[in-house]
């Protein structure tokens, strides 16, 4: 049995070394960046973006003008070469909420809830308890795998700004909690402590692996198309893999299966250069029809990122550097909380009437479909059973957003992402050509909830900032928005102006039914075809309220036990 893999990022090399555990089975990977092994620029975590842009490691893509941002085009980076993303990324590693998973079964998704995701969110993990004792550390170690493959713990050192943050949040009424996902905790991270370098998908997964006879890796390999038969049914099978390599075009037969796990922006691309998708589209391209799957690329889900910065007063930042050799500004960030919305918020419940009354409004004036229909009361039931869906982090300023910082000083910003939007994008070919970049749509504040808020959000990361012991760290300049940024109007034009992606996309290849717009079945194959699948966070139709990378770690896992057929055997 051979199994082409395409796409050597996060969930792909799990699933290609999980599949070739099994040493009569044959898998090759096919990934368009180089191996990028061994690499100090990747593995040394302390440098977190400083492959942005360069094209070896990031795929550089930007988004189409944001007509509810300003006409913006926003930079949407994404890991290139073996590791994918989990190269580039920030190394923030935590499982979303068990009300996030179970939402995926209640979209129809026979057999998908928590009780089936955690054994493999575990699997992948090997959770490393810190050596020193740390009073300011909380975790459970229930709530962690201790023999995966991928090393996960706590940065050491910690500097002395996560217990008065977490200080500060309890004062402000949040919870102070062992491990996800509900109130403020210490994420781990994506690295070894022991070594100290990042622990990713190509030096945890792959490279230890590498010498199996039946695991074969093409690097520099772009994917341009699967040629598929049809059969009486209109049902296509992929015969053949195109693959793009220093100028010529390559063909690998196919054995058994196609895994696209090109990732949330390509795996719709390569569907639609192949013919699957909406045939509106792909005839605008002249590319021949073969799957009218209209869900191909839509139900696009960002998490929205925007936050507060602010100085911290010279003594404390020189403090730091005695006390801990880079203090927080060498370290990546653990201090996160995702709470509720009405925690934070007195608004709330204004702002879940107009939640409410959007999506009556949308379904009346039948403007959404009734799959979206579904996700949208998911999400209103999730606000009102106050699940989490605003997201804090406290980290030292890797860049300025958007005030220029003045040279010779230190800030932080307290982050905060919006988690459950409303507003749905799009991706999308934008030539028959496989190499120019997709049409990317987010869609930000389309709808105008998403704003509001963010809005939200934005005074209490403003309020972080002004409560003790955080407070007394600061030298009292805040630099972005800025002190003269006070209405309501005035922090929404910030945030429009400061909005970044979280390179946490989800959705262009849904994991719904057919008749709900959906792109693969519950296990993960493409409507209408008898042997591609999709796995990588393309699939998750309804966003989670948490970083991405543990779960494209366990969709790999689980992945290779459905196509094991040890997992969602019959279905249930
Ligand atoms: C800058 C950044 C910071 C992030 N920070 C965090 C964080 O701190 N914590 C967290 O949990 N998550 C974070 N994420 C998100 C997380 O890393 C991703 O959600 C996850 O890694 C995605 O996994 P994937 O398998 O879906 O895609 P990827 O890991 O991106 O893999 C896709 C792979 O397919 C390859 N590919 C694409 N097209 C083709 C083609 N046509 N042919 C062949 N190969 C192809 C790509 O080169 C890539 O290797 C971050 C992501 C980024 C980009």
């Amino acid at each position: 049995m051979v199994l082409e893999c395409t796409g050597g990022g996060t969930s792909g090399l799990t699933l290609a070394t999980r599949l070739s555990e099994d040493p009569s089975v044959s898998v090759i990977v096919i990934e368009a960046g180089p191996a990028n092994l061994d690499d100090p620029e990747i593995l040394n975590p302390a440098l977190i973006d400083n492959r942005f842009g360069r094209p070896e490691y990031d795929w550089g893509f930007q988004t189409v003008p944001q007509k509810f941002c300003k006409d913006r085009s926003v930079p949407f980076n994404r890991g290139k070469g073996l590791g994918g993303s989990s190269a580039l990324n920030f190394l923030q590693y935590h499982r979303p909420a068990r009300s996030d998973i179970d939402a995926l079964g209640e979209l129809g998704n026979q057999g998908w809830n928590w009780e089936l995701l955690e054994p493999y969110y575990a699997k992948s993990e090997r959770f490393i308890l810190p050596v020193e004792k740390n009073n300011t550390l909380t975790y459970d170690v229930a709530h962690h795998g201790l023999d995966g493959p991928l090393a996960v713990g706590f940065p050491t050192p910690l500097s002395t700004f996560e217990h008065p943050f977490q200080m500060a949040m309890k004062n402000l009424g949040i919870d102070l909690i062992k491990d996800p996902i509900k109130g403020a905790w210490y994420t781990p991270v994506t690295i070894d402590p022991t070594e100290r370098v990042r622990s990713y998908a190509a030096n945890k997964y792959y490279q230890p692996n590498a010498s199996r006879e039946n695991l074969t890796v093409v690097v520099c390999a772009q994917v341009t198309k699967i040629v598929t038969e049809l059969d009486h049914n209109a049902l296509a099978t992929a015969v053949e893999v195109v693959f793009h390599n220093e100028e010529a075009l390559y063909t690998v037969k196919v054995g058994k299966e196609v895994i696209l796990s090109a990732g949330t922006i390509m795996s719709p691309q390569i569907l639609e250069l192949s013919g699957i998708g909406d045939r509106t589209i792909l005839q605008e391209f002249d590319i021949e029809p073969r799957v009218h799957l209209p869900g191909v690329g839509e139900n696009v889900q960002e998490h929205f990122f925007s936050g507060v910065v602010s100085e911290v007063r010279p003594e404390v930042v020189s403090e730091l550097y005695q006390t801990s050799g880079t203090g927080i500004f060498g370290i990546p960030p653990t201090c996160i909380s995702f709470v509720p919305l009405a925690t934070i918020s007195a608004d709330h419940e204004t702002l879940q009437k107009s939640l409410a009354t959007l999506i009556n409004e949308a379904i009346s004036s039948k403007r959404i479909s009734p799959s979206l229909q579904k996700q949208y009361e998911i999400t209103l039931k999730h606000q009102q059973d106050r699940e989490p869906s605003c997201e804090f982090i406290l980290w030292p300023l890797w860049r300025p957003i958007p005030n220029t910082p003045a040279p010779g000083k230190q800030y932080l910003i307290v982050s905060t992402l919006l988690n459950h939007p409303i507003s749905r994008g799009s991706i999308h070919i934008a030539s028959s050509d496989p190499l120019v970049p997709p049409k990317i749509n987010p869609r930000y504040f389309e709808y105008e909830y998403d704003l509001l808020q963010l809005v939200e959000q934005i005074k209490f990361a403003r309020k972080i900032l002004d409560q003790e012991p955080v407070k007394n760290l600061l030298a009292g300049n805040e630099l972005s928005p800025g002190r003269d940024v006070q209405t309501d109007e005035q922090i929404a034009d910030f945030v429009k102006s400061a909005l970044s992606t979280t390179w946490h996309t989800v959705g262009s290849c849904s994991m719904l039914p057919l008749e709900d717009g959906g792109v693969v079945d519950s296990r993960l194959k493409v409507h209408s075809t008898t042997n591609i699948r999709v796995i990588d966070m393309s699939i998750i139709p309804l966003h989670i309220c948490a970083h991405t990378q543990a779960t494209a770690y366990a969709l790999g896992e689980l992945g290779a036990d459905i196509i094991k057929g040890k997992a969602l055997i019959s279905g249930d």
